[in-house]
């Protein structure tokens, strides 16, 4: 099974999703910012990776949330999210 990391980024009472690139695999669909754990990467280094390369963030975990499982037609995926706050510049 693909492990899979996801951030829940709250910031003033609105979640952040991000949107699947037109001609990607599962392209337009909504998710939660995030990516396929790297061999050798432990969830947490592939989870600020992953934020870092999309989104140019700086983060910190808060805490786990929640792991969850689904069965697409092309494999399974187990997410594995993650509640962050956003590490503001001075
Ligand atoms: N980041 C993220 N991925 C999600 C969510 N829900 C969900 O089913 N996924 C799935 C979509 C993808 O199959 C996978 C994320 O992997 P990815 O975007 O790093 O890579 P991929 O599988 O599209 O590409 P590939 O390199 O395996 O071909 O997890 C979500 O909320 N956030």
């Amino acid at each position: 099974m693909k492990k899979v990391t996801a951030a829940i980024i709250e910031k003033n009472g609105r979640v952040l999703i991000a949107q699947r690139p037109q001609g990607d695999k599962l392209d337009l669909r909504w998710e939660f910012p995030g990516g396929k754990i790297e061999q050798g990467e432990t969830p947490e280094q592939c989870f600020l990776r992953e934020i870092k390369e999309e989104l140019n963030l700086d983060i910190k975990i808060t805490k786990h949330f929640m792991n969850s499982c689904y069965k697409y037609e092309t494999g399974e995926i187990e997410l594995i999210c993650y509640l962050v706050e956003t590490i503001e510049a001075n």
